[in-house]
């Protein structure tokens, strides 16, 4: 940056010999340094010197746009390698946030923030500062230079120049913050109409809500583009009129050279000097100015940005993976610090009680069981009774607001958390397929490399789909999906999400039965299926319908958050009231 002023002023310097030798060339035996070089370099004649010192004018300016140019791309690149470090600290950073901080933050406004925002950053903040900086360097020095020329008029262009800048920067920054703000705004919303449009877009289709989606978009992308198209105005527009103003200013300086009584001759090499000034001072200035323009229109990205870094502080490094710190987190209860957490008894619950973040009423209270090794268990219970609670407190996905999670004797904390997550394997109602193989969507989040393909075929073929991937896929382990699994039913994608939870031979599972996708018949055939293939695994279902859990080893019966009744099957039908009215909901659903 310094040296890129340093070559800007030069350009100017060098112009004003050149043009005084212009104007007269007898001035050559008037300078020392001219005449000793026109000497030592064997000249013979004052046009070849010219040409000479012309050509050093043109090296100078040239080196110096070059210089300019390379300062540019070296920032422009910084820039960008900053975005992608925020860009992937906030990832990293959102992901590794307690699965309670989704349930109250919007995917979209994240996403947005990671791909968007973080460009803004780069673009907006950044280097439109480092511009600034670099710019207001060379303005200095050619500033400096002119006063060193002739200060009185110096004084005076800067002060023109400086103050109008100041004068518009200062009448628009109010306006540019508040446009910034609209802006945010304005992209979390057009984010948030895309993204739940085509999350949903198969309800889009049926109820034809396609113009909803649209209407919901199309002012929040006029807003975006209004304020961005304005924020540009104003950080451009000045720079016309403040050229106009500085073709004045050279007319007026030339004009007050002339008066001073110095003739046009004598007035044109310092004229010529100011003009070129005046041509590098000017972007420089315009440079600085657009640089806080943008900073104050971006100043809720960066206010925004930094909120988000402070509070979603990634534990490790970027890059480093889930399986890695998982390990870590072995390699520390093997070194004692803290106690190993392997399953091999029972899972229990004493007294927890959970209530959700800004919730009335707790979801679950006081509750406590156990489920021993090698069990077959169903947490039921009616709509919104806490059956997803419980479980989601089971995965260690919630940490109970009181009571514990104990395994073996162990407190689940968050520091062997994840050694307990690693021995679960979870299959959700609504199974997500990634748009890629068949193959990497059962290792799921596996690089190609890393994937045990007997270890796919194994979990294949418990969870009852590898004949089905052999002899109706057209590439078997290799064929691709479609996004969301488009391709597949939803039977046929619940196989595929249970395959996915047995790949790490995990030694409990958790599903928590479709409520939509699957018949009844078929959601009891998987579950019945499951059940025969444990192999020592421990089962906990969520059912959403009785003829699922007619083999339990125990069902729990919720109803309010609280353990209503448990025991087997037959033991609940003889004796619980609660669980007399769930079968007798069953059954008027299963007649509908
Ligand atoms: N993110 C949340 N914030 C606040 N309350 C919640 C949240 N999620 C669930 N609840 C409430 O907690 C209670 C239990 O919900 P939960 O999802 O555990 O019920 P469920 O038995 O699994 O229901 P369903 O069978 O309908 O899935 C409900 O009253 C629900 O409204």
């Amino acid at each position: 940056m310094l040296f890129m002023g340093i070559l800007q002023m030069a350009g100017v310097g060098v112009i004003l010999p050149f043009v005084s030798l212009l104007s007269d060339p007898t001035k050559i035996q008037d300078n020392a340094v001219l005449e000793w070089l026109y000497g030592a370099l064997g000249f013979a004649s004052t046009d070849s010197f010219l040409i000479f010192i012309g050509s050093i004018l043109l090296f100078v300016l040239v080196a110096s746009n070059a210089v300019t140019a390379l300062t540019i791309w070296l920032m422009t690149r910084f820039s960008w390698s900053v975005q992608k470090r925020i860009s992937t600290r906030l990832l990293n950073g959102y992901l590794h946030q307690p699965y309670e901080t989704f349930l109250n933050r919007n995917s979209a406004d994240t996403g947005k923030n990671i791909l968007i925002e973080s460009q803004q950053f780069a673009n907006g903040v950044l280097m439109p500062a480092l511009k600034s900086l670099a710019f207001g360097i060379t303005a200095t020095m050619i500033v400096g230079f002119l006063f060193w020329l002739e200060p009185i008029l110096a004084m005076v262009v800067t002060l023109i120049f400086g103050l109008a800048y100041l004068l518009v920067y200062l009448t628009v920054r109010r306006a540019l913050l508040r446009i910034g703000r609209a802006r945010m705004s304005a992209n979390t919303k057009r984010f948030q109409a895309v993204s739940e449009a085509f999350g949903s877009v198969k309800e889009v289709k049926v109820m034809g809500r396609e113009a909803h989606f649209l209407q919901r978009y199309e002012p929040a992308a006029g807003v975006f583009a209004q304020s961005m198209a304005t924020s540009q105005v104003l950080g451009q527009v000045p720079r016309y009129a403040i050229e106009g103003l500085g073709f004045g200013v050279v007319m007026g300086s030339m004009l007050f050279l002339l008066a001073s009584g110095n003739g046009l001759q004598s007035a044109l090499p310092l004229a010529s000097a100011f003009v070129v000034a005046g041509y590098r001072l000017l972007p420089a200035l315009q440079n600085v100015y657009q640089g806080f323009a943008q900073w104050r229109f971006n100043q809720s990205v960066l206010d925004t940005l930094q909120k988000d870094l402070a509070a979603h502080e990634p534990p490790a490094q970027a890059g480093k993976t889930e399986g890695a710190e998982r390990f870590e987190v072995k390699a520390e209860g093997s070194q004692g610090r803290q106690k190993a957490l392997l399953f091999e008894k029972a899972i229990e619950l004493r007294g927890v009680t959970y209530s959700y973040p800004m919730a009335d009423a707790p979801s679950l209270d006081n509750v406590s069981l156990t489920i021993p090794r090698n069990s077959f268990v169903a947490l039921t219970g009616a709509t919104g009774a806490g059956k997803t609670t419980l479980a989601d407190i089971i995965l260690g996905l919630l940490d109970p607001s009181s009571g514990e999670l104990v395994v073996d004797g162990t407190v689940v904390t968050p520091l062997n958390r994840a050694e307990w997550q690693s021995q679960l394997g979870y299959v959700p109602q609504d199974i997500y397929l990634t748009d890629s193989t068949i193959g990497s969507n059962i290792a799921y989040g596996l690089a190609e490399g890393d994937i045990d393909l007997r270890a796919v075929e194994r979990a294949a073929r418990i969870a009852n789909i590898h004949d089905f991937i052999l002899d109706k896929l057209p590439n078997g382990y290799d064929t691709v999906v479609g996004e969301r699994g488009v391709r597949l039913s939803g039977g046929q994608r619940q196989r595929i999400g249970i395959a996915r939870a047995l790949y790490h031979d995990p030694a409990i599972i958790v599903l928590d039965e479709a409520t939509s996708a699957l018949d009844n018949e078929t959601e009891r055939r998987i579950v019945d299926e499951l059940d025969a293939m444990r192999g020592g695994r421990t089962l906990i279902v969520i059912a959403h319908r009785l003829t699922t859990v007619q083999k339990c080893h125990e069902v729990f019966v919720l109803d309010n958050g609280r353990i209503a009744a448990s025991g087997p099957y037959s033991q609940l039908v003889a004796q619980s009231t609660e669980f007399r009215k769930l079968a007798q909901a069953d059954l008027s659903a299963d007649g509908q």
